[in-house]
């Protein structure tokens, strides 16, 4: 076997050296806003207008002089005179005058010279004439015109992930296309003499392929398009031939195993022969043997082929790369909150860790139960709802103790 000398960098490398410091983004294309939901916007954009626009009623009642309503009470109401009605959408022509009121419905525009919306719960009408029992301060069931969005107001940021509430606003202020970062195609090449398709007979010695398809459909989900090269031997012409296919049909090339130190572990060779590796080995378990390369263009990960450090691997690098390269600002991945860990949990120190977690709902908290397991199998990624992680120069983690929690989902 080949000996190499591996640097093994921590994980916070990575996405300062590598992920943050790509050079190379998606094209960007204008689409309708109603689709670019999970895109980053490749524009920085300004609302033309105010929302809601004008002032308006939030509840169904009368609109009022707040000042009219002071001191009213059930045993000593305020008494004023309805001077007419505003409609859905319609601008009330008038003016009114302390003393008078106006019937408005929720959403309506409130008229001029009123300042304040009596519920209609809290009146009672007689003929043109209605009796409030409760007063209402100024603004009091108002929404203002600008309360929403102010004209000139930043609305999205270059590099921002877009969210409903986003095509929401854009929506409301006609901004119905914008510019965002083409998501980015990644080509899978799954690679072992000792990996078969799923829908072959295999031989005792042999494993059907999980990881590549296991991954397509993570990756789908988040709208990305993936490409699966042919399950290629521990070759070195057949890992020359996946990544030059991966290369010209994507904007990412992920090979699954072949990435460590055996002698039929062609992952550093092939990626070396096409462009440069930037880094080889992290240090995190699972998921050590990951390598970082690029071309001109485009970049190229060996992901290791243990099931465990496969997802780990495509979870803390895969997933931030994608982000990077389709113009995201933020890529790191973040813990979505901490949890409390049922049992204690050992390891050795040098790597950062990250075990699989099932997640409970405890009286006061969520309790985090780990499902160990060897980096060769896939089935805590099965029953997990997470990682947790333990991190670099940490002995393990204490039952009861507080940790972080990624989110698969
Ligand atoms: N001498 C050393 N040996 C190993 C080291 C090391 O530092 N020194 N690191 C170990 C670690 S950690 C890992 S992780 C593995 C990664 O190995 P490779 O990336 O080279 O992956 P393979 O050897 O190709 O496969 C590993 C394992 O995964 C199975 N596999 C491969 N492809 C698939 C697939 N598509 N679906 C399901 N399972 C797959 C494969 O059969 C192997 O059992 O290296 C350690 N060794
Ligand atoms: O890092 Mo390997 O991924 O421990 O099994």
């Amino acid at each position: 076997m080949k000996k190499r000398f591996q640097v093994f960098v921590p994980r916070q490398e990575i996405y300062e050296n590598f992920i943050d410091k790509l050079d190379i983004r998606t094209e960007i294309m204008k689409i309708k806003t109603e689709d670019s939901l999970g895109y980053a916007s490749a524009e920085d954009i300004y609302s033309p207008e105010n929302l809601p626009g004008f002032d308006k009623s939030t509840v169904d009642g009368y609109a009022v002089y707040a000042e009219d309503t002071f001191g009213s009470s059930d045993g000593n109401p305020a008494f004023l005179k309805i001077v007419g009605e505003v409609f859905m959408g319609e601008e009330y022509i008038g003016e009114i005058k302390s003393g008078e009121c106006v019937k408005i419905p929720t959403g309506g525009m409130l008229p001029k010279g009123a300042n304040a919306v009596v519920m209609v719960e809290n009146t009672k009408e007689f003929g043109k004439r209605v009796e409030i029992y409760k007063s209402v301060a100024p603004g009091e069931n108002v929404l203002s015109k600008d309360e929403d969005v102010k004209k000139d107001s930043i609305m999205l940021n270059k590099g921002e992930s877009i969210n409903i509430g986003h095509i929401h606003n854009l929506m409301s202020l006609g901004i119905t296309s914008i510019k965002v970062y083409k998501k980015p195609t990644i080509c899978i090449i799954p690679t072992g003499d000792e990996v078969v398709e799923p829908t072959e007979q295999r031989i005792k010695t042999q494993i059907r392929d999980g990881n590549s398809y296991a991954l397509m459909a993570w990756l789908k989900s988040f709208g990305y398009e993936v490409k699966r090269f042919r399950l290629i031997k521990d070759d070195p012409d057949e890992f020359k031939e996946g990544v030059k296919w991966g290369l010209e049909n994507g904007d990412i090339v992920v090979i699954s195993g072949g990435s460590s130190l055996g002698a039929r572990d062609y992952s550093l060779s092939t990626i070396e022969h096409f462009g440069e590796v930037l880094y080889n080995g992290v240090q995190v378990k699972p998921g050590k043997p990951v390598i970082f390369g690029k071309t001109k263009e485009k970049v190229i990960l060996g992901l290791p082929g243990n099931p465990t450090s496969f997802i780990v691997s495509s979870f803390l690098f895969l997933f931030p790369t994608l982000k990077k390269l389709s113009g995201h600002n933020l890529f790191k991945p973040e813990p979505d909150f901490y949890v409390r860990i049922t049992t204690n949990v050992p390891t050795a120190q040098g790597r950062e860790r990250f075990i699989f977690v099932k997640l409970e709902k405890g009286k006061y908290e969520i309790l985090a139960h780990p499902i160990l397991g060897e980096s060769g199998i896939a089935s805590p990624f099965r029953m997990a709802d997470g990682i947790v992680r333990i991190p670099l120069g940490k002995e393990g983690l204490y039952k009861d103790e507080l940790c972080e929690f990624y989110s698969w989902r």
